[in-house]
């Protein structure tokens, strides 16, 4: 279970400090959760996501852009997504993290597994040209790593403000990609720079919309 103290006590104004001071130790707890997990869960979870990518609600087909993300560390899913997606024939667009402080992902076309090289904290990314931070506004639908996504759609990162940078400029359906006992009942507390997800993905419940 989570510390339900994490939840729910947030004074209506409290400042922006205590919002932080909250959400890092929701992304430890989670964290802790997901390193638990077995292989075997884990695997079982990534053949499940990539299933769902053959019955997602939105049109996949070779003229549509979709940007998603190379899973890492102990988020669920795998590559397997990626390729279930490309199979579709969609356009698929991957991040690349700019060198220097946070700001908005560059975006590189997904050209299978072999074109994935390490790049910083040892992501995978796709090698290539970037196409500019502009490049994620063709796309229609946008999957998006998150620690955890409420019932209203407001979602928890890893806390460097890549996405909430990037998708300010978007103009697409929002998924968090989560695990099943990450989509919280309680309220996440909120930035007003958060932007909110209208969907969530979790390997037993498929595709839900949010809010
Ligand atoms: N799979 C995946 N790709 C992604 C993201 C993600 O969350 N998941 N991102 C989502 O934004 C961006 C990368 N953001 C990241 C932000 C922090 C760390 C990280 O490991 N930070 C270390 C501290 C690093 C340091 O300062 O030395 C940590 O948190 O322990 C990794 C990726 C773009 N690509
Ligand atoms: N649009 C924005 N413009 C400027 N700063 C921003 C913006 N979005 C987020 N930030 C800054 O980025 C930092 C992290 O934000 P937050 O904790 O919401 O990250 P997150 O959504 O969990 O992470 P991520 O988007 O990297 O997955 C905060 O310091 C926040 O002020």
């Amino acid at each position: 279970m989570l510390d339900e103290a994490a939840f729910g006590r947030r004074p209506r104004r409290q400042k922006a400090v205590g919002v932080q001071i909250t959400k890092d130790r929701l992304r430890a707890e989670l964290e802790k959760r997901r390193s638990s997990r077995s292989a075997d869960e884990r695997d079982r979870v990534a053949a499940d996501l990539a299933g769902w990518m053959y019955s997602a609600p939105f049109r996949l087909e070779y003229d549509v852009t979709v940007a998603a993300y190379v899973p890492f560390g102990t988020e669920p899913g795998s590559i397997a997504q990626l390729d279930a997606l490309a199979d579709r024939g969609v356009i698929l667009l991957l991040p690349v993290v700019p060198a220097g402080p946070p700001g908005p992902l560059d975006w590189v076309r997904y050209d299978g597994p072999s074109s994935l090289i390490e790049g910083r904290w040892g992501l995978l990314e796709p090698k290539g040209d970037g196409l500019g931070t502009d490049a994620v506004q063709a796309a229609s639908v946008i999957f998006v790593p998150a620690y955890a996504v409420d019932k209203t759609g407001i979602r928890l990162g890893r806390g460097a403000g890549y996405y909430d940078r990037t998708l300010t400029s978007a103009d697409a359906d929002l998924v968090a990609v989560v695990y099943d006992d990450e989509v919280l009942d309680e309220p996440l507390p909120a930035d007003p720079h958060d932007v909110r997800m209208g969907w969530v993905l979790t390997p037993d419940g498929g595709f839900r919309e949010l809010g």
